[in-house]
């Protein structure tokens, strides 16, 4: 094995049936640290599925997930977050009523408890001061500083998804999984969403698997592709080959990659 391939997340032969429907199948993949890696395809082709499996929400049928080098496929999502692996959700799930530093500060104050509640109740000061720093400099990353003592509830879906990218920011993870955040967003929303993203991953040197969508979005900040339809992967690539596949034109893209 070389280094590269402990360097991210990597995924071997998964493969996911629900009952007689394979929706992902022998599917193999990289999204290695310092990039962007997009996972892309048309309704049902099993990208949540694989984001569900990779994150320890679904146990898959056959395959491995690696992080950083280690099996991960039979930990949960508890113990694959404190491996460093993040993610956020389609439907975002902020607490309404805290406000927009509370909900930022959870993401770390959640990693930092680890499954012990209480201790989240009973931060030490160490931890309180890196959970008071790493809230500040996200509020300042995601220009939430003017919103920060507003309940989450009262802001606008884009504001909501900035909230919702700086609490997993918060956390400090090296990979990041971000499932659809561009959804409710409007076009300048969307472009500001990815200059942050690229922010932080040419800052930090994160990783971040994005399944998306929006078209202009990934081609914009994408690094390399895959392209999956039916649950198998049909092509990989960078954005300029993904452009220019014939498969994928005829799986997908249609005329939007013209
Ligand atoms: N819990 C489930 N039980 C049964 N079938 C499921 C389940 N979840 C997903 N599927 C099926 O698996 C296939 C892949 O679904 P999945 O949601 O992963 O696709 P997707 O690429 O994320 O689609 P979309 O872009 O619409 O979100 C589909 O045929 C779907 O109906």
């Amino acid at each position: 094995m070389t280094s590269s391939e402990h360097d991210g997340l990597r995924v071997d032969g998964l493969t996911i049936a629900f009952g007689g429907n394979t929706a992902v199948d022998g599917l193999s993949f990289a999204a290695p640290r310092g990039r962007i890696t997009g996972l892309i395809g048309p309704n049902g082709a099993g990208k949540t599925t694989t984001f569900n499996a990779c994150s320890g929400l679904l146990r898959p049928s056959a395959g491995s997930v690696r992080l950083f080098g280690t099996d991960i496929t039979g930990r949960g999502p508890a113990a694959r977050a404190q491996h460093g692996l993040g993610r956020t959700f389609q439907r975002m799930d902020l607490f309404d009523s805290l406000t927009v530093e509370q909900n930022i500060a959870l993401g770390l104050e959640a990693r930092l408890a680890r499954s012990n509640p209480l201790k989240q109740l009973r931060c030490p000061r160490r931890d309180r001061t890196s959970v008071r720093a790493a809230t500040e400099a996200v509020l300042e990353l995601c220009d939430l500083g003017p919103h920060r003592g507003d309940p989450a509830g009262s802001l606008s879906t884009g504001q909501r998804r900035l909230v919702d990218l700086g609490r997993v920011l918060a956390g400090g993870f090296d990979m990041l999984l971000l499932d659809e955040p561009s959804s409710g967003l409007d076009s300048a929303e969307t472009r500001r969403f990815g200059r942050i993203v690229t922010r932080v991953v040419a800052d930090s040197g994160c990783g971040v698997l994005l399944v998306e969508h929006d078209m202009s979005l990934v081609m914009s900040i994408c690094e390399h592709l895959y392209v999956l339809d039916f649950g198998k992967m049909i092509f990989e690539g960078d954005p300029a080959d993904v452009r220019a596949s014939d498969a994928v034109r005829a799986a997908y893209l249609g005329s939007e990659a013209a």
